[in-house]
């Protein structure tokens, strides 16, 4: 059976509001072994908890080190007495000269992703990195605050963690943070047996194929069976890397999965994929984050996307389309059946482009 418009979604909020009271935090901040402080859970959290959000005590654009004293010297005289102890007590992993510039570059968050622009705030700052977090940090444009989701259910004692780089092999990620930090990783990710290790690396490198191949518009283009193909895929190797959810990584698979079937008018995967992402983003940034009602609306009005029927229409399929009915493995079955039609993969040599699409309404 298939029924119109998702009128569940359309009236879904799903609430994940703080789990945080002022007087009750969830966390403790406590001295960690090799690692300075760190925040850890004082009871259970939910997955999708918002455990944190704050306003930053400082910001600061990238400029030469003796500018950025300057600035930073002029800004704390701003603060309040309590803000100013908040920011000189942060971590500085480079004690002596540029005391501010040297703080703030030690825990400095972007504000947004790709963002040049940092801010520092008096709790989040004490979050440490793991290779695999726990948890995930993100800029609310909006309120002007940086906020802290549990992507994981996270147990009573247990760390909370964020990632402070984008991934690679332990080597890859232990090199980026040592330049950009200078520290050694001790996360549980990093401190696996030597064998674990190099069964996690070729997962990270397989990440990273996949991830480059379906970011190829040509492919996409060409072969869009294929590039849902590596989207399965990436989930599933997703999933093993990161024991489970991989937070925004996964909402993006989900967003790239919507982008290919909507380029080829499939307007129902579409609205299912779109629908996926905005569950994982709710998770990774709650239910009134820009990127989140985003995808809440593309889950509602696929067509609406500008890469709407780009490529072609073969895929052509109304919204209408989505079955209802179906249970969770027969759901999976219908969402990625232009893969299951198509048994081509990554290592796969390249055919002719449309070889294996096939001209068909569904
Ligand atoms: C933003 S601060 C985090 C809070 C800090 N631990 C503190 O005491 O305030 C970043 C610093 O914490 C430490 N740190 C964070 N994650 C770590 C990890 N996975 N392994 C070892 N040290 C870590 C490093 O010294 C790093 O430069």
């Amino acid at each position: 059976m298939v029924v119109g418009i998702d009128t569940e979604l359309a009236s879904l909020a799903i609430d994940n509001d703080p789990v945080n009271q002022p007087d009750q935090p969830v966390f403790e901040v406590k001295e960690i072994s090799g690692k300075g402080k760190g925040l850890i859970a004082r009871c259970d959290i939910l997955q999708g908890a918002r455990i944190l959000c704050e306003k930053p005590l400082l910001i600061a654009h990238p400029m030469p080190l003796f500018s950025l004293e300057q600035h930073l010297a002029a800004r704390l005289k701003e603060l309040s007495k309590e803000s100013q102890r908040q920011f000189l007590t942060l971590h500085n992993n480079f004690p002596g000269k540029f005391p501010f510039s040297h703080t703030f570059k030690s825990n400095a968050l972007p504000c947004g992703p790709g963002s040049s622009t940092g801010g520092v705030y008096p709790t989040i700052c004490r979050i440490n990195h793991s290779c695999i977090p726990n948890s995930h940090n993100n800029w609310d444009s909006k309120s002007g605050q940086e906020t802290i989701y549990a992507i994981k259910p996270i147990k009573t004692g247990e760390e909370i963690t964020i990632p402070y780089n984008n991934g690679g092999t332990r080597e890859v990620r232990q090199a980026s943070l040592k330049q950009s930090f200078d520290f050694d990783c001790g996360c549980p990710g990093c401190s696996r047996s030597p064998s674990a290790i190099r069964e996690s690396d070729v997962r990270r490198k397989m990440i990273q194929k996949l991830d480059d191949a379906i970011g190829d518009p040509s492919r996409m283009q060409g072969r869009p069976a294929d590039s849902l193909k590596d989207c399965q895929s990436l989930l599933e190797v997703l999933e093993e890397e990161f024991d489970g959810f991989a937070g925004v990584l996964v909402a993006r698979l989900y967003y790239d999965a919507f982008q290919i079937s909507i380029a080829h008018g499939d307007q129902a995967r579409a609205s299912a994929f779109a629908r996926r992402s905005y569950e994982s983003r709710v998770i990774c940034e709650g239910e009134d984050s820009p990127e989140t009602q985003r995808m809440k609306l593309l889950a509602l009005k696929p067509a609406t996307h500008s890469s709407a029927g780009a490529f072609s229409q073969k895929w052509k399929t109304a919204i209408t389309m989505v079955p209802k009915d179906l249970g969770g493995a027969a759901f999976q079955e219908w969402l990625w059946q232009r893969v299951s039609q198509h048994s081509c993969t990554l290592s796969d040599t390249d055919e002719d482009s449309n070889s294996s699409d096939e001209e068909a309404d569904y």
